[in-house]
């Protein structure tokens, strides 16, 4: 592409056509971020053992394909809570996007619209809940950081509500923050200038977050309520006692509790005790649409993306968040393509090879 013709990010030319992956964004994305910025991304917790493990062990899955099956047409669509998303890949939450990219999360919540997939927006956003409504087309979900201030999560809660966001996401994984050394080695600390309007001016604290307040929570939300840091299967049994509309399997990409299992090993349990309850999401570690396929062969209903979705965006504002996701669905399709499957539904166990 000639220079005059490549998109402007913030007046500055980008030219995304180089990439065709998304490890190749994460390479573009360092060259373009902050030292402190990339290391508050690209690190997890500790010696990062959860962190590779999410990738090996996606990586170390073979799968089992079919042939001569009529993949002439896919239907890639799944319905989650009446609503239905054209791929089962969603935006997952992930905090302080203006570090990554001056525009922050309306970048995100451009690209992700552009892309048709649904943008789960963080607590921790550096961006107010109403600037991003304006500028997303497709919908938004609301992850939540409780605080030990009932009434300002109640408000928040109210607050997200009423703007429109269509479910929220509780993180139960972070009572407090992990041993994030990576993150104290730079210092880490928002710019000057950069703040999280929600986060009450403090970073995660201890957090008064038991069952009890879960409860007090469904009670009074008009949206579905997902639990988003399962592990246990008995966690995701009593999330369907308390009345949690469904779960997400996540080790919050291994930044918060080191050697936890790769969430793509845990899910088969969750999955066989949660028999179909209550729709089962999973992060970490998706990079590669077999991944996607493998996911949802192993029972998840839908996926999110985390990191990659960062470094789209600070690679290329919102068109590398689109381009992001729609490399991923792309691969997805083929996947299923070369896999014989044509639907989702008949994207099963058997696909692994054992
Ligand atoms: C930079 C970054 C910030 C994150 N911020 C949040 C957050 O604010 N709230 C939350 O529930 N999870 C947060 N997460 C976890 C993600 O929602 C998600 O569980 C995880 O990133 C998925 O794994 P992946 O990054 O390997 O795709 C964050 C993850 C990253 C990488
Ligand atoms: C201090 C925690 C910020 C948000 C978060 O969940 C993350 O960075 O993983």
């Amino acid at each position: 592409m000639a220079q005059d013709q490549l998109p402007l990010i913030n007046g500055e030319p980008v030219d995304l056509s180089g990439i065709i992956n998304l490890f190749d964004f994460e390479k573009m994305a360092e060259g373009k971020m902050t030292k402190m910025a990339y290391e508050y991304v690209a690190s997890g917790a500790a010696d990062e053992f959860t962190v590779r493990w999410n990738r090996q062990a996606l990586d170390t899955l073979k799968l089992n394909p079919n042939v001569l099956n009529d993949v002439s047409t896919l239907d890639t669509s799944v319905t989650l809570f009446g609503h239905k998303l054209p791929y089962p890949i969603l935006v997952a939450p992930t905090a302080f996007h203006k570090i990554m990219h001056p525009e922050g999360e309306l970048a995100t919540a451009r690209g992700a619209s552009k892309a048709e997939a649904i943008y789960v927006v963080s607590s921790f956003t550096t961006t107010p809940l109403e600037e991003i409504k304006k500028v997303a087309s497709e919908p938004l979900w609301f992850q939540l950081y409780v605080r030990d201030d009932k009434e300002f999560t109640k408000n928040l809660v109210q607050k997200a509500e009423s703007i429109g966001c269509r479910a929220l996401c509780i993180t139960v994984d972070t009572p407090v923050g992990g041993a994030r050394n990576r993150q104290a080695r730079v210092n880490f600390k928002l710019p000057e200038g950069v703040n999280a309007p929600y986060a009450n001016g403090e970073m995660i604290q201890k957090m008064p977050l038991t069952w009890k307040e879960m409860e007090w929570l469904i009670s009074f939300a008009k949206v579905p309520v997902l639990l988003k840091g399962i592990l246990h299967p008995d966690d995701a049994e009593k999330a369907i006692q308390i009345g949690a509309s469904g779960i997400i399997v996540s080790n919050h990409s291994g930044r918060n509790l080191d050697t936890v299992p790769a969430t793509i090993e845990v899910l088969p349990r969750i999955v066989e005790r949660v028999n179909k309850r209550i729709p089962i999401l999973m992060d970490g570690g998706i990079r590669r649409g077999t991944d996607v396929l493998k996911a949802i062969a192993l029972g998840a209903n839908a996926v999110l993306v985390g990191k990659p979705i960062c470094f789209g965006l600070a690679s290329g504002g919102a068109e590398g968040v689109t381009k992001t996701l729609e490399i991923l669905r792309a691969e997805f399709e083929m996947a299923m393509a070369l896999t014989g499957r044509s639907t989702i539904a008949s994207i099963d166990k058997s696909l692994i090879w054992k």
